[in-house]
């Protein structure tokens, strides 16, 4: 299929709504130029205006204005001079930065690889894909070991034109000085090391740096040679085999990603360090990548002598998945243990990948998880996956303290975020514990759901903890509020990024449709919504008995199913009225472990327990691979990471009985109320990973059901309207969650994007596909059609096409 024809798809499914300075489908009515297609809306994009790649063409990059495009401001690049075998190529590179990946091409897996690893992906619908290549990018190319050169040459291969040259100064410029420094942990001590002493010059030069720096003497700083250290030091260096391997596999076309890696790095043996206080390495690290001198972190853990090895391989029955194992050969590709994020979609197995993480390393190993739920989740898949003793796994939560007289903490160690940044008043045994956990040299450190990282909390664990290398491990490199950049110096590079869509194709995550159903209020409920204060307007279109009824309809379709249902409600008081009068188990803050741990084993095991209801606490970690089914009656504002999140408790691969979808993902939303706001800035994120959400206005059956289904009479409205006026402030606030971010707050969305975000004003694909406040919706593709018999569409076609529509 050609790109066109392509990109023509895309553009058919966009959301109606967003286009205001787009011609509305009543005046193509007017105009007389409705055709088959009336419920969709064809966008007038100005194709010569946004690929005007023309052959020749001289001129500068010019601005078109909105008068002659409908779209304001679009750039002009047809002074690229388009190549002969262009057709071939799959890269649109534009001078901003912004990069398009056409995912039809022959091409694609081996420059969608080459991509991730240099740029950022905006957005990855079916067809073309958004990257934008960033410093912050190019920092992360340069520490899997791509030198400036290689992805100057691969960028101009791939490229349908030649590449512009404000995008090789970007990379020139951005790479020159990257992998020049590192900082190492020596025997409990951090040093910046280099091979060139002109390099550490520069950096001590800095006051920032110079007072972090650990020794001074007379107001010079000591350098220290460190060339007697134990094993060797791998800063990165050029491969001339690689560089070879690409030109190639290019020549060939067969661009095999491996190529690309660091076969292996060459030590030398004269390395100069500056130690630095543990405490200000964080500093240090910010300050350093604003010099443009990020450190690299690498350990060289094979020959790490002082650090006993512990006993742990990965069983002969494991098998790491293929992307999996891609994510981990760009964190030990050159012999050295990277520190870094990997993102893998939720449910693709991100626990195994640091379970072969610390296999590989097999040096003390701390995992931090978000819950105690986790805790004993990686507990679990460590003992599943790797022969390591279980009497080597310690957990140290709230509830279960390391024994004392076992000995050390464990060759592994699992615990909460909270347990190690804690601040308070500590039982001793807590207190000698954790001293410990101080005091240790870790191999290994997993962050697991890192993301939550930047919080000010989780951030002073890296500050306590020294280990040689740091893995996050995430499925949404997501936050609202700006903070995910910290993760770069707290962390390190992201080292790699699947594909949402790829792996849902090759089979290793379920098949979601997603849906937003739209339920009216009922008259009653909007007129107190129009005259009540922000949080009894939450809670009035949480409690809205349409929704209500919606939510037990979905849940009778779906438990006569067979189907497993969680039901997500960040309100409390929703989440304990719903789940009473449904007879359901819920789990919110307070519930303990125990229970929780009961629930679940019902959930997962007893036929008669279809349906749970849970808070925010479910978001992440929690591993129900028999759920197929989310229910979500109410959620934190506008919060993409927590929606992400919700639908990767389904992901977990189902069975396929011949349907094309085997998975659910119900999104109520009030009709004419702020949630459909917060609804579609929810979905920005997922949208960008391909996924698209259709609307349901009407549920098939529902009507005629409407009256065995709890609140269908008038006074039951009334009494519930009652008790939803009656709650107190306390019972209309949200459970607090320590992780969350500040994604939603009303305050900040309204006053930093303002409701304006919904309006179409830039030309970029990462909005075309409907992110940044659009919505993708499907109206009426034969997808859509086999999606499943309770969703009614009710399309109204207009009646110039009635007939023909008919006769088909
Ligand atoms: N290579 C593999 N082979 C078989 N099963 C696997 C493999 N990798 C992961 N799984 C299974 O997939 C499920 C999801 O794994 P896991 O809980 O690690 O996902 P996750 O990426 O951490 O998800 P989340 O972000 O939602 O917590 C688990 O049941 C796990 O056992």
């Amino acid at each position: 299929m050609n790109g066109e024809t392509q990109c023509h798809k895309v553009r058919k499914r966009v959301r109606k709504t967003a286009f205001k300075d787009v011609e509305t489908k009543s005046q193509r009515v007017e105009d007389g130029q409705e055709n088959d297609e009336a419920d969709t809306v064809s966008m007038p994009l100005p194709k010569q205006a946004l690929y005007n790649f023309t052959e020749g063409g001289e001129q500068n990059n010019k601005v078109i204005s909105k008068e002659h495009t409908g779209i304001p401001n679009l750039e002009d690049f047809a002074y690229l001079k388009l190549k002969v075998d262009h057709e071939r190529r799959p890269l649109w590179v534009c001078p901003s930065g912004k990069i398009f990946l056409e995912t039809f091409s022959p091409l694609y897996k081996q420059a969608y690889d080459f991509l991730v690893a240099v740029s950022e992906p905006a957005s990855r619908p079916e067809f073309i894909h958004e990257y934008t290549i960033t410093p912050y990018s190019l920092y992360a190319a340069v520490s899997v070991g791509l030198e400036t050169e290689t992805i100057i040459r691969v960028l101009e291969r791939l490229c349908k034109t030649n590449l512009p040259k404000e995008i090789v100064e970007l990379i020139t410029s951005s790479t020159k000085t990257y992998g020049k420094a590192k900082l190492v942990l020596h025997r409990n001590i951090y040093y910046i090391q280099s091979h060139s002493s002109a390099v550490l010059d520069t950096l001590l030069r800095d006051p920032l740096v110079a007072e972090c720096c650990a020794r001074t003497n007379a107001g010079l700083l000591e350098q220290k040679n460190l060339a007697l250290m134990e094993g060797k030091n791998g800063l990165v260096q050029r491969d001339d085999d690689m560089v070879h391997n690409i030109a190639r596999a290019l020549e060939e076309d067969e661009l095999d990603y491996s190529c690309f890696e660091q076969k292996g790095s060459k030590a030398s043996s004269e390395v100069l360090g500056i130690e630095i206080i543990a405490e200000r390495v964080e500093h240090v690290k910010r300050r350093c990548i604003e010099l443009d001198y990020p450190l690299l972190e690498e350990y060289d853990f094979r020959n790490d002598i002082r650090n006993p090895n512990i006993e742990m391989d990965l069983k002969a029955t494991t098998q790491v998945r293929p992307y999996q194992e891609k994510s981990l050969s760009k964190m030990f590709g050159n012999g050295l243990a990277r520190s870094g994020v990997i993102v893998l979609p939720c449910g693709a197995g991100k626990t195994l990948v640091g379970v072969v993480a610390a296999c590989t390393i097999k040096k003390p190993t701390l995992v931090l998880c978000t819950s105690a739920v986790s805790v004993e989740q990686w507990r679990h898949q460590f003992l599943l996956w790797s022969t390591i003793d279980e009497k080597n796994i310690s957990r140290f939560t709230a509830d279960i303290k390391v024994k004392k007289d076992s000995g050390w903490l464990g060759s592994v160690t699992i615990t909460t975020y909270t347990m190690v940044a804690f601040g308070g008043k500590r039982a001793r045994e807590s207190q000698e514990i954790l001293e410990e956990m101080r005091s240790r040299e870790w191999g290994l450190i997993l962050l697991d759901e890192v993301h939550v990282v930047p919080a000010n909390m989780f951030r002073k664990v890296l500050g306590v903890i020294k280990a040689h290398c740091k893995l996050g491990l995430t499925a949404t490199l997501v936050r609202e509020d700006e903070r995910i950049e910290d993760i770069n110096f707290l962390i390190g590079p992201k080292l790699y990024e699947a594909n949402w869509l790829d792996l849902q194709q090759s089979g290793y995550l379920a098949t979601v449709q997603c849906a937003e159903v739209w339920c009216p209020m009922t008259a009653e409920f909007y007129r107190e919504y129009l005259v009540q204060n922000a949080a009894k307007r939450k809670l009035l279109y949480t409690m809205n008995p349409n929704k209500f009824q919606t939510t037990e309809f979905l849940i009778r379709f779906h438990e006569n199913r067979g189907d497993k249902i969680i039901v997500f409600s960040d309100n409390i008081f929703a989440l304990r009225t719903y789940a009473r009068r449904l007879s359901r188990p819920f789990i919110y803050g307070p519930t303990s472990q125990a229970e929780r741990m009961r629930i679940f084993y019902q959930f997962q095991n007893n036929p008669a327990l279809g349906t749970i209801f849970i808070s925010k606490v479910g978001d992440t970690s929690i591993d129900l691979p028999e759920a197929n089914v989310i229910i979500q009656i109410s959620s934190h504002y506008g919060s993409r990471r927590q929606e992400a999140q919700r639908l990767g408790r389904i992901l977990r691969p189902k069975p396929r009985s011949g349907q094309h979808f085997n998975a659910y993902f119900y999104s109520l939303v009030s009709t004419d109320t702020q949630e459909m706001y917060y609804s579609s800035k929810r979905q920005q994120f997922l949208v960008e990973q391909g996924y698209s959400f259709q609307v349901i206005t009407h549920l098939e059956g529902m009507q005629e059901e409407r009256q065995n289904l709890a609140y269908y009479r008038k006074e039951e409205q009334l009494s519930l309207l009652a008790a939803v006026l009656a709650a107190d402030e306390k019972e209309m606030e949200e459970e607090f969650v320590e992780d969350s971010d500040a994604s939603g707050d009303v305050s900040r969305i309204l006053s930093k994007d303002g409701w304006q975000l919904m309006k179409r004003t830039n030309r970029s694909l990462r909005k075309l596909s409907g992110a940044d406040g659009l919505v993708y919706q499907e109206y009426d593709t034969a997808k859509a059609k086999n999606v499943s018999s309770i969703f009614e569409r009710k399309v109204i076609h207009h009646p110039l096409f009635r007939k023909r529509l008919a006769k088909k």
